[in-house]
């Protein structure tokens, strides 16, 4: 048996952030990671890196094919300077292993073919998530099906995508796919699009996604896939209708991945929705047994992973003052063209609370910047609240949104007034200017 005085299972944000910083307080760390493939985790492999060097390439018009191969070198050069940051630290040992857990403070690891046990006091689990593959009839290992991961590894771009979830995978790969000139279908269960946004913004997105030759269907399940030809297949969907397609992309949730981690071995208990039970420190039902990121459950974003990392590392090093219940307002970004950001509440929500709140709201139109930058789309709310006139939520959904968006968010977590950003001296002709006019709300001056 080997010994260390931390684990890492799972060279994601949280695991990689952490193996630095507790080789920095001179821990020797072992970090485990199954693929070779993923050092630095899904960010960088799989996901936001790779998803978003496609969008940006599409929309310069630059060619699929040629997307895909400058996608795979970034993806390359991110990987390699990840694992050099810890496999360069003389503290840290990388094992290239499924680790599964045999008692609470073991965990078998396998190498060159000969089974290992590794033990620490401390240990963090930061296996991250794997598809959702939902309940479909049919060939569903067809090489015309995929998942988010399998799909940007296709050398060639499908005529005809259909994709099955309108969630954040598939609309963006429906934007980004419909931009590099592929027929998209989005199949949705949800009886409108993004169902949790502010009404007023969805209906913009649908406009401009369809405009932009996007078909959507709500209301419906794929039920059963069928091989047509070698190149094509035939989804029946619950309303009765067929959909024919190159290639499938199921974007149907990601679930938080305790497969063959061997948890049943432990008493690591599971949420009823099967992630790892933490506290507000992350730690597990087991005493110096951690979970971090998508495993845990929660919000699926690289930057929260992060911010767990923060948590354990305050815990291990501070003063234990930021948990789980000190995190402020999150800020998130679907990459669609254009992008749409968003932080608190929506009207509804706000209405639901029994906030009485005023809204401040513009097309992106009628701001200078969308002239110099030749794009005119989109709608920005802000909602206020008229007793505290502190903000509410923002939905901003317009070019430059991603970077407005963490503005509006520094407001809120500081409790500003809405007046901070409606009175700020902004540089010009830039969009955060646009807030000057955004943040002018119908409520009565005192100022
Ligand atoms: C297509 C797509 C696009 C996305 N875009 C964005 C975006 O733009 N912005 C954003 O913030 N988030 C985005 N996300 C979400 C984001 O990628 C994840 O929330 C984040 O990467 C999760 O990181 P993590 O730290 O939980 O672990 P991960 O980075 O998922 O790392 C887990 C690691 O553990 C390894 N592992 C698993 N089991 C074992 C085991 N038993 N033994 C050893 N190793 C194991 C895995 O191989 C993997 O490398 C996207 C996700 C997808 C799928
Ligand atoms: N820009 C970003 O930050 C970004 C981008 C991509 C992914 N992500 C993360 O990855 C996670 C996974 O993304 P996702 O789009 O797969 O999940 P999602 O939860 O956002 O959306 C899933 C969609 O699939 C539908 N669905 C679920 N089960 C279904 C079934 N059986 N049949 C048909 N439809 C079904 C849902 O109704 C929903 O429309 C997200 O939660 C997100 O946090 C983030």
């Amino acid at each position: 048996m080997l010994t260390y005085d931390a684990l890492i299972i799972g060279f994601g944000k949280a695991g990689k952030t952490l193996a630095g910083r507790l080789a920095d307080e001179n821990w020797n760390v072992a970090m485990i990671e199954k693929d070779p493939n993923m050092y630095g985790g899904t960010c960088i492999n799989i996901a936001c890196i790779p998803t978003k060097v496609l969008v940006h390439d599409g929309l310069k018009g630059i060619p699929y094919t040629d997307a895909i191969e400058r996608k795979d070198r970034v993806v390359e050069k991110l990987r390699e300077k990840n694992y050099k940051s810890l496999a360069d630290n003389e503290n840290v040992t990388i094992y290239n292993s499924e680790a599964r857990f045999i008692a609470n403070k073991e965990v078998e690891i396998q190498i060159d073919g000969k089974k290992e046990v590794l033990t620490a006091e401390h240990i963090f689990i930061n296996t991250g998530a794997i598809s959702n593959i939902p309940p479909l009839k049919g060939d569903l290992t067809s090489n015309k099906v995929y998942t988010s991961t399998s799909l940007m590894d296709r050398k060639k771009l499908p005529q005809h995508l259909a994709i099955i979830g309108g969630g954040y995978i598939g609309m963006e790969f429906a934007s980004m796919y419909r931009t590099f000139g592929a027929e998209v279908t989005v199949i949705t269960p949800e009886e409108e699009l993004l169902p949790r946004e502010d009404r007023e913004i969805a209906a913009e997105v649908q406009k401009i996604m369809t405009e932009k030759g996007v078909r959507f269907i709500f209301g419906a399940r794929a039920q059963e896939i069928k091989e047509v030809n070698e190149d094509e297949v035939s989804l029946s969907l619950s309303n009765g209708e067929t959909v024919n397609a190159n290639a499938v992309l199921l974007a149907t949730g990601r679930k938080p991945n305790i497969e063959h981690l061997g948890l049943e071995n432990t008493s690591i208990e599971l949420t009823e929705d099967g992630a790892i039970k933490v506290n507000e420190h992350l730690e597990t039902t087991v005493r110096n047994v951690w979970a971090l990121g998508d495993v845990k459950g929660g919000m699926q974003f690289t930057y929260i992973s992060l911010d767990d990392y923060r948590i354990v590392e305050n815990y291990l090093f501070g003063d234990l003052g930021y948990s789980l219940d000190s995190r402020k307002n999150i800020p998130y970004t679907m990459f669609i063209d254009p992008p749409l950001s968003r932080v608190g509440l929506t009207a509804k929500e706000a209405e639901e609370k029994g906030y009485e709140f005023a809204e401040g709201k513009m097309l992106v139109a009628s701001h200078p910047r969308a002239h110099v930058i030749n794009d005119l789309r989109g709608l920005f709310k802000v909602f206020i609240d008229k007793k505290t006139k502190k903000i509410l939520g923002a939905s901003l959904f317009g070019p430059e949104s991603p970077e407005l968006i963490n503005l509006v968010k520094l407001a809120m977590d500081l409790d500003a007034p809405y007046t901070l950003l409606r009175d700020q001296i902004y540089n010009h002709p830039v969009m955060s200017e646009s807030f000057n006019t955004l943040f002018n709300v119908p409520i009565k001056r005192t100022v």
